[in-house]
């Protein structure tokens, strides 16, 4: 199992692997990564519960978040999804994701003033599929994240940073503690990610990743 930090073409590759060679559905690694974005808020911020938003962009790490939201919407936890992407780039898991948080009337808004009204902030408007400077719509989601009193634990990546380098996209989300899956990534390591990152938790590092190098 490699220890070092990795890019985002390196997991890119790993991903492919685990699901394409080993067979393990993609979704399956969707729902181990909100299980261990969920572990995380309950453990480490049991004080910061009362009503925790959901910032969703449309890619794979959009629906990490909406997972998330309908684990702690099980668990008790009031929840309310800020989506900001584009529904009409959705990504196949995203759109899974979000039918079953409309069965469970998980409450969806696109009004970012419900920031001010968090306990606790999960970030997941961009991952390792950030790839060029975040503007407009995204951007003033970023400012207002940062913006707001609230607690922010960023999925996979704090958004607006880039995975590869640490550098700053335009505008990043400052995170209190981020949850990456599988391996350490590079831009959390290095450059201004390190700072934005906050606490860095590596999660499903265990093996479901098995790697052909
Ligand atoms: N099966 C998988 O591939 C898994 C993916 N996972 C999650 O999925 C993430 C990667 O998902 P995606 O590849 O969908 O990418 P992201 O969800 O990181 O980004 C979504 C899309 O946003 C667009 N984008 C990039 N930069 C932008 C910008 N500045 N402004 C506006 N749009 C921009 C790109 O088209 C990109 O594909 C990971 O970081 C992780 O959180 C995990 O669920 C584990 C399994
Ligand atoms: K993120």
């Amino acid at each position: 199992m490699k220890q070092e930090a990795i890019t985002a073409e390196q997991m890119r590759h790993y991903d492919s692997y685990t699901i394409n060679t080993i067979g393990i559905p993609s979704l399956v690694l969707m729902e181990r990564a909100a299980l261990a974005v969920r572990d995380e808020i309950l453990n480490a911020f049991p004080l910061n519960l009362d009503h925790v938003v959901v910032v969703a962009g449309s890619g794979n790490n959009g629906g990490d978040g909406l997972d998330v939201a309908r684990l702690l919407h099980i668990a008790g936890v009031r929840v309310t999804i800020l989506n900001v992407g584009n529904p009409d780039h959705a990504s196949a898991e995203h759109q899974v994701q979000d039918k079953i948080c409309q069965y469970y009337q998980i409450p969806q808004t696109r009004d970012r003033t419900i920031l001010n009204r968090a306990s606790l902030v999960v970030d997941a408007m961009f991952g390792i599929g950030i790839d060029r400077p975040v503007k407009g719509n995204y951007a003033d989601a970023i400012t207002a994240i940062n913006n707001c009193p609230a607690v922010v634990i960023a999925v996979d990546m704090p958004s607006g940073i880039n995975t590869d380098t640490g550098e700053v996209m335009g505008v990043a989300v400052k995170a209190t503690a981020t949850v990456t899956f599988a391996f350490n990534k590079v831009g959390l390591t290095t450059g201004d990610g390190k700072d934005y990152a906050g606490r860095i938790v590596i999660a499903d590092d265990m093996g479901t990743y098995a790697t052909d190098n």
